[in-house]
């Protein structure tokens, strides 16, 4: 039996470029060429499945001579399909626009010229990390995988376990890559619909006019090309979950129609007067202010009342404190396993900017700094540079962090400390540190004494009485 090869699209406006490496990597793949954004989307459209690769150039028209045309492709691959593993390849090599790329959700930066077989092998690589991700994906579909301890991770957990049940539906929101779709595959499973269809659209991904047949269906003849009737997502989900991501896409004119879903469960497919009935429970999210979008008219006031009955939102990482540890620690080991490769450590230096970088990209780009950790550093230290060339960011421009347990650091904060202060006295130092922590911890946790005293390391009890010692400490009692 023949072997179907993996897809992969071609992005690139230079016909020798994409002629080339549509012979060589042919071989391997079944490839896709598009030489703009436009014609990209268009392609996307045609295919029933997207393709598991992208291979795209930053310089295209209309501006081959500037990134923007392909940072914006990258985010609307991602959009359109989100476990799209993309690879960039451009002439436009500066560390900036790799970073940035990265920060976007590229997995890799490739500089031209290459050779075809590195990029090949490159390709290889993001597919077999994106094969196994599905695995896992698959395996853990009973349990909530979301993973984190830090407070805000808590309360999405609690919020999850809440709402999961309640047969109104739920608004997610939150930044791109922070992990609004896993959180919508946690509500469902932990639901009484487990055993229901799951089906997910994403708004975005579609293009208008295909939005309606498809979330409604259609009769024969409703249109062009609409040869036999088809049921839409609604009648496929039947007691079901219907996932609306990106629902800030949703034409405007589409909107009263889903409004009406919601208040009744009517429907009627393109091209039929008959009304349908829908018992699916709608969950949608937006990394869009809804708030906004309404005040500039390009979402119903209504619709939204209605979607965020209950409404999650998805902590970004870089409120997520210690999280970002584990996640590292997470991903690290399960590349790792993927690629049979050793596991690479963070120098002290690399894990002070590790903990201190915002992550723009949540997530999302921290999985994808892993896997190039894993693919660069396997076996090795990887030092605070090497870890900066990864980081959507300049080293200056993240603050420094002292951490408690870098000995070396502290002495020399000390030592600056008592140079500078003539009457330096060291219990009210002490004691101001500790206030800090504390305070810092209440903040965290909202005023919550038991997640403090966790966070702190201390318990209950023993917070409780320092807090009763400080004269001034902000009102979370
Ligand atoms: N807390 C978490 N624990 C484990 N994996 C996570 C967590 N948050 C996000 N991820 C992973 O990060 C990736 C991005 O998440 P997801 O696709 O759900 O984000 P999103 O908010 O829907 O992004 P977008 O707005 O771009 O669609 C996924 O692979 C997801 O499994």
């Amino acid at each position: 039996m023949q072997q179907t090869k993996p897809s992969l699209l071609i992005v690139d406006d230079d016909p020798l470029i994409t002629d080339t490496l549509h012979f060589v990597l042919g071989k391997s793949f079944e490839v896709y060429v598009a030489d703009s954004r436009e014609q990209a989307a268009s392609l996307l459209r045609q295919l029933d499945q997207p393709p598991q690769l992208a291979l795209v150039d930053l310089g295209l028209p209309p501006l081959p001579h500037r990134p923007d045309e392909g940072f914006k492709l990258i985010g609307e691959l991602l959009a359109r399909a989100p476990e799209i593993k993309i690879v960039v390849l451009s002439g436009q090599n500066d560390d900036a626009n790799a970073r940035h790329a990265r920060t976007l959700g590229a997995v890799e930066f490739i500089a031209k010229p290459c050779e075809p077989q590195r990029i090949e092998s490159l390709l290889l690589n993001a597919l077999r990390m994106r094969d196994a991700e599905q695995e896992s994906a698959t395996e853990t579909t009973r349990a909530c995988d979301i993973l984190g301890n830090s407070f805000n991770v808590e309360k999405l957990r609690q919020q999850i376990s809440q709402f999961a049940d309640a047969p109104f539906p739920v608004l997610i929101e939150g930044e791109s890559g922070s992990g609004k779709e896993l959180v919508a595959g946690c509500l469902h499973r932990l639901s009484a619909r487990v055993r229901k269809p799951f089906l997910a659209l994403n708004c975005a991904a579609i293009s208008p006019t295909l939005v309606e047949p498809t979330l409604f269906g259609y009769s024969k003849g409703a249109f062009t090309g609409a040869v036999t009737a088809r049921s839409g997502y609604f009648e496929d989900a039947s007691d079901g979950t219907l996932f609306l991501d990106e629902i800030g896409e949703l034409p405007v004119e589409l909107q009263a129609k889903l409004l009406r879903v919601l208040e009744n469960g009517e429907f009627q497919r393109v091209g039929e007067t008959q009304t349908r009935h829908s018992n699916a429970r709608i969950i949608a999210a937006t990394n869009r202010d809804l708030r906004q979008e309404i005040k500039a008219g390009n979402f119903r006031a209504d619709l939204y009342h209605r979607l965020s009955v209950f409404t999650i939102s998805v902590p970004p990482l870089r409120d997520m404190g210690e999280d970002k540890a584990l996640l590292l620690g997470h991903f690290r080991d399960f590349y790792m396993r993927q690629s049979r490769a050793e596991p690479f450590v963070l120098t002290p230096a690399a894990q002070q900017m590790w903990q201190v970088y915002p992550f723009p990209g949540n997530v999302r780009e921290l999985r994808n700094i892993v896997i190039r950790l894993v693919t660069k550093y396997a076996g090795q230290a990887v030092t605070r540079e090497q870890l900066q060339a990864e980081l959507d960011t300049e080293a200056d421009a993240l603050p420094e962090l002292v951490m408690p347990n870098d000995a070396r650091a502290m002495q020399e904060l000390a030592k600056k400390h008592l140079q500078l202060h003539a009457n330096f006295s060291l219990d009210q130092t002490l004691k101001l540190w500790e206030q800090s922590y504390v305070e810092a911890a209440l903040k965290l946790t909202h005023g919550n004494l038991s997640q403090a005293a966790k966070l702190l390391g201390v318990n209950r009890t023993t917070l409780y009485s320092r807090m009763q010692t400080y004269s001034n400490l902000e009102s979370y009692q």
